[in-house]
Formats: C-alpha cells, structure tokens, sequence
C-alpha cells in the first residue's frame, strides 16, 4: 500500500480562503481589518524564515501585519515595554512573540507569554488560553495543532472513536493536541522520552501524531497499517534540507495517509495563524 499524501498546500490554502473570507466580511461590517504583530528577539536565522512566511500569508489575506525586530541585548523590561504598547494598539489584534527567545530571555519566557493580553494571544501560548483549550472553551488555540486537527476534518480522517497517539508532550504541541484530539472523541495516548514499549503504543495508533524534534525518529515498523500518520518535526539535517520525524518513505509504505515535511504541518501552522488573527479581532470587538 502506499499512503495518500495529505498536502499542506492544499489544505493551508482552504484554510486561509476561509479566514480571508471571515476578515473581508468583518471590515465589511465594522470597518476594521485584523492585525498582526510579529515580535522577534535576536537574529536566529531558522526564526527569520518562520517571520517572513507568516507575513507573505498576511500579505496574501490582506492582513495589516508589522514585523518590530528587537536586538539581541534586549531587556525583558524593554520586551515589556513593546509588548504594552502592542496590547493598546488598537490596530493590532494578534500579538506573536518568536520562540526560542535568546538565552539571556529564556528564563523570561512565561513571564513574556503572560504578558500579552489573552485575547491577543494568537499563539495560544497564554495560561487563560491553555485553561480556557483544557475546559473546552478555546477560542486561541495554538496554531500547529489547530491546522492539524482542521486538515483531518477536511481531509474526512474520522477521530470520533479513533485511537490517537501523540509522542511528546510540550506545551506548545503535545498537550494542545492530545486536548484538542479528545475533545474530537478520540481516546488519546501522550508517549514521550520515557514511555516504555513505544512501538507496542504506537503500532495500536489510528492516528498517529509526531512531534519529537528526532529525524526519521518514527519508522515503519511503529506504525498500524492504514494509520494516518502526522509529522510535526522541523529538522534541519543540513542547511538546505529539511527533514520530519518520520521515516517518509518506509512509514508510507504502511500508513494510509501521511503529511510530508516540509510542504506538510508547517504550512498549516501558518494558515492556522492567519485564522486565529482574524478570531482575535473578532474577540476584541465583542468587548
Ligand atoms: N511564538 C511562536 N509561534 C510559532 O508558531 C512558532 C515559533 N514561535 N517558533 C518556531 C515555530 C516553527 N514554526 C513554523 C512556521 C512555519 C513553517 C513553515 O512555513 N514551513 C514550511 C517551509 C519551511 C522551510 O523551508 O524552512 C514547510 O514546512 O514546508 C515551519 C515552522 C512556527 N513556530
């Protein structure tokens, strides 16, 4: 057998014709067009190309977006200070601050997450917003895991009843997913570095979701025939090629669909971000 190939292009574009079409209609209403600030600290290069795709989908949408780049001496108190001036901005309703920080941040970073009012929050990396996804009310839910959840639906991947297993557990993939999957009725599994039998759990998967920042990490051999196999990883193995966490040509041999890296997960993040700014307009204006 050989997997379908779950396209982020394809599904990255309904996604943003979606959002385009619910930010048009918004301006069309209360003249207001959604907007995004994309906040980065320092010059990490991989962090630069992440920036400029955000922006190209802004652009594409129509989407007020500035980019505030901030040197890599920043204080957290002049991290602050921007921040402040982005939540009173009224033109600005979605606030993204790139991660990683510089190290000299890094023991900063919740203090700078919780910083940015929650209804700004596009990354959904807030604590309200975390509490708010845990008790099934989230509105900013973050972007990697919502574009994922949005292609299996559009892609008809049953997760009512199916089992899912999700290997890691951050905050920013592992334990959205495993909320967002549950509340869809999958029975959900979070492996992670210290689950024992690994390929017993995952072999089990209906859906399979990698997110391990390991190359070629998952393999054939883990994976139940017909699983529909999701790779979250961002590797770069050299400076030009970027790899996944899963073996793509062994694992689609056995999976039924499967999402490439890169041209998968990535795109829907950044699809996903385009959505979540025109959802955080939307909650701005109902205040
Ligand atoms: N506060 C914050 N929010 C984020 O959402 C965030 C972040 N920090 N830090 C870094 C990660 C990573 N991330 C990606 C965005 C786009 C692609 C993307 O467009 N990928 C393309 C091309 C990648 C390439 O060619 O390098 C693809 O997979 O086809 C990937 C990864 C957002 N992140």
């Amino acid at each position: 057998m050989t997997a379908r190939i779950l396209s982020g292009k394809e599904f990255a574009a309904r996604i943003k014709a979606d959002a385009k079409a619910e930010a048009e209609k918004l301006r069309e209403e209360t003249g207001v067009m959604p907007g995004l600030a994309v906040v980065i600290v320092g010059e990490d290069p991989a962090s630069q190309v992440y920036v400029r795709n955000k922006h190209k989908a802004c652009e594409e949408l129509g989407l007020h977006n500035v980019s505030v780049e901030m040197p890599e001496t920043t204080t957290r108190e002049e991290l602050f200070a921007k921040i402040d001036e982005l939540n009173a901005d009224p033109k600005i309703h979605g606030i993204l601050v790139q991660l990683p920080l510089p190290k000299a941040l890094q023991s900063a970073e919740a203090e700078v997450l919780e910083r940015i009012d929650p209804n700004k929050d596009v990354d959904g990396f807030h604590p309200v917003n975390v509490g708010r996804l845990s008790n099934g009310a989230g509105s900013l839910v973050p972007c990697t895991p919502a574009g994922c959840i949005r292609m299996l639906e559009l892609a008809d991947i049953p997760m009512d009843g199916a089992k899912a297993v999700v290997i890691g557990r951050s905050n920013i993939v592992g334990k959205p997913m495993f909320n967002l999957l549950l509340q869809h009725n999958a029975t959900v599994t979070v492996a992670h570095s210290h689950t024992k039998n690994l390929a017993e759990i995952t072999k089990q998967a209906d859906i399979l979701v990698a997110a391990v920042g390991k190359p070629g990490f998952v393999t054939a051999d883990m994976v139940k025939p017909g699983a529909a196999v999701i790779d979250v990883g961002i590797n770069r193995i050299a400076p030009k090629k970027l790899v996944g966490d899963v073996d793509f040509d062994g694992v689609s041999e056995v999976a039924g669909a499967i999402t490439p890296v890169p041209g998968g997960v990535g795109l829907l993040t950044v699809a996903m971000l385009m959505q979540n700014v025109v959802t955080a307009a939307k909650l701005q204006l109902k205040k």
